[in-house]
């Protein structure tokens, strides 16, 4: 990435400071864009879910993985259910979604009560020997109450998919019927559902896979507590990339920690945080992280430059990190602050091997919260900061009143934060679909097939604020 005229400011920036201008292409598709990124993770987007309890779980995890990108379990969930999630995203169809199933006696209250967790917005009646016999939509509840059982409402005239159907088929057929999704079977077995949009993505994206064909999974660890016993734990669980995360990852205890993970397996994948200067880098590469995660205060959860005022404006932590990694055969995740698919793409160009997003996740079906009303019936879901009262709360249950109590006084983050669903884009897949389609678009801008080409062709320039404004979309006349 170079600066134009290679003037490089002498203070530092964030996204909305940059934007880039486009050069000469030879690149005639967006799709002729490949964006695997170069960490040999065996991710095919450069994507990673933050390891926020409101964020990232199992649903988020198996979703994400389907289109190539990697979710990092929180290091705030106990152990034994961490293993179960793990076990859970690698039982997972790599194509297809999995259903929320019902049986034809359950309510429609409790049909109601599911739908949202996923975003095919259906819910597949079965009968005991789980073969698909209705299916249930919203608009079937209407004018019944909430305990009526589903067999009086649901719709029985089922298309079912064959496993292995082509997917041009299953979305003509989709089509053809005018239906969004279908039961996909084995057999008569139901294995999975299927999306007319669900369709057309797996031509366009590949799931991020292990050696073995299965999702892939990361886990995050602090350093705080027995670091060995969980780090050995979450091997053993079969984690594809262990995260090493603490606010200030440039600590003593960190490298510890780093040093002693890598000791424990030579090969996991370890990303480690967070940093924001080229020695927290050098020294955390040197301890053993194959990634460093940088970001001190650009989250949208995080209060840190205002209580410390410690923090460095983002896109010029990435490219210093960035820069400093890729000297040492190593790479960067941009981690917060990612408001736009443009940050993606700036992030990108200034190096980074990934970028981690959480509070933008959260507003979507697949976050672990229960999806709520406000007064105007808007869709939304409660986030929270991992440094907030609410997250150190779950940390410390097993310490004592007293050590809790000290702890509440270091509360530093926003406790909880209403994350609304977009209507038109309200699942976490409508999402990557807006920021890949952005990045696609920037990398042929910047005439770049990958993600390397793109990070060695970006030009960047530094705006205004009215420049910045000037690039926003008018939604009302003026
Ligand atoms: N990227 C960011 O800007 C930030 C991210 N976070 C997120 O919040 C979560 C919790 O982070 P964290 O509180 O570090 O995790 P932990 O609860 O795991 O605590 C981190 C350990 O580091 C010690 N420590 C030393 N200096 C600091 C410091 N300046 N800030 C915090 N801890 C310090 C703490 O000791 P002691 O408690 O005794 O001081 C504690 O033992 C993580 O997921 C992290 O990513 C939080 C803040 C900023
Ligand atoms: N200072 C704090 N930072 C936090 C907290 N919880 C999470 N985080 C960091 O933010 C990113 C996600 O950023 P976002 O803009 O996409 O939401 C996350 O990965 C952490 O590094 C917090 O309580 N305080």
């Amino acid at each position: 990435m170079r600066f134009i005229d290679d003037q490089k400011p002498p203070y530092d920036l964030t996204y909305n400071d940059c934007f880039m201008v486009p050069g000469r292409s030879e690149v005639g598709s967006r799709l002729d864009v490949d964006l695997v990124p170069a960490d040999g993770l065996g991710t095919t987007l450069p994507i990673v879910v933050s390891n926020m309890t409101a964020v990232s779980g199992k649903r988020m995890a198996e979703t994400v993985a389907r289109r190539g990108a990697i979710a990092v379990l929180p290091q705030d969930i106990p152990l034994d259910i961490v293993e179960s999630n793990i076990t859970y995203v690698k039982s997972r169809h790599p194509v297809y979604e999995t259903p929320i199933t019902l049986r034809p006696g359950d309510t429609i209250q409790e049909a109601l009560n599911l739908i949202h967790k996923r975003a095919h917005g259906a819910v597949i009646i079965v009968n005991e020997h789980e073969e698909p016999v209705g299916i249930f939509t919203e608009n079937d509840a209407a004018g019944f109450d909430r305990f009526t059982q589903l067999q009086r409402v649901m719709a029985t005239d089922l298309l079912t998919i064959d496993e292995g159907t082509p997917l041009e088929t299953i979305f003509d057929r989709l089509s053809s019927k005018r239906l969004t999704s279908a039961p996909v079977v084995r057999g008569r077995r139901l294995i999975g559902v299927v999306t007319r949009k669900g369709a057309l993505r797996s031509t366009l994206y590949k799931p991020a896979v292990d050696a073995k064909g299965k999702l892939l999974i990361g886990t995050a660890i602090g350093i705080n507590g027995d670091v060995k016993a969980k780090a050995e734990a979450l091997l053993r669980a079969g984690t594809d990339l262990l995260v090493v995360d603490v606010a200030h990852g440039h600590q003593r205890r960190m490298l510890e920690a780093v040093e002693l993970i890598r000791s424990l397996s030579p090969s996991v994948p370890v990303m480690a945080g967070n940093v924001v200067t080229r020695e927290g880098t050098r020294d955390l590469i040197s301890a053993g992280a194959d990634q460093v995660k940088v970001g001190v205060g650009p989250g949208a959860m995080c209060t840190t430059r205002m209580m410390t005022g410690v923090g460095r404006p983002q896109f010029s932590a990435v490219l210093d990190c960035a820069e400093e990694a890729r000297k040492l055969g190593k790479h960067a995740c941009a981690d917060g602050g990612v408001r736009h698919p443009r940050d993606v793409a700036l992030a990108l160009a200034a190096g980074a091997a990934n970028v981690m997003i959480g509070s933008w996740f959260a507003g979507t079906y697949e976050s672990p919260a229960d999806v709520l009303r406000d007064s105007d019936g808007r869709f939304y879901k409660e986030n929270f900061g991992m440094a907030s009262q609410r997250a150190v709360k779950a940390r410390s249950r097993g310490e004592s009143l007293f050590e809790r109590a000290r702890k509440d006084l270091f509360e530093e983050g926003i406790s909880t934060s209403r994350m609304y669903l977009d209507p038109d884009h309200p699942g976490v897949e409508d999402i990557i679909d807006q920021i890949i389609a952005g990045v696609r678009s920037s990398c042929t801008y910047a005439g770049a097939r990958t993600l390397e080409e793109f990070h060695q062709r970006a030009v960047v320039g530094v705006q205004s604020q009215a420049g910045y404004d000037e690039g926003r979309p008018v939604r009302t006349s003026w």
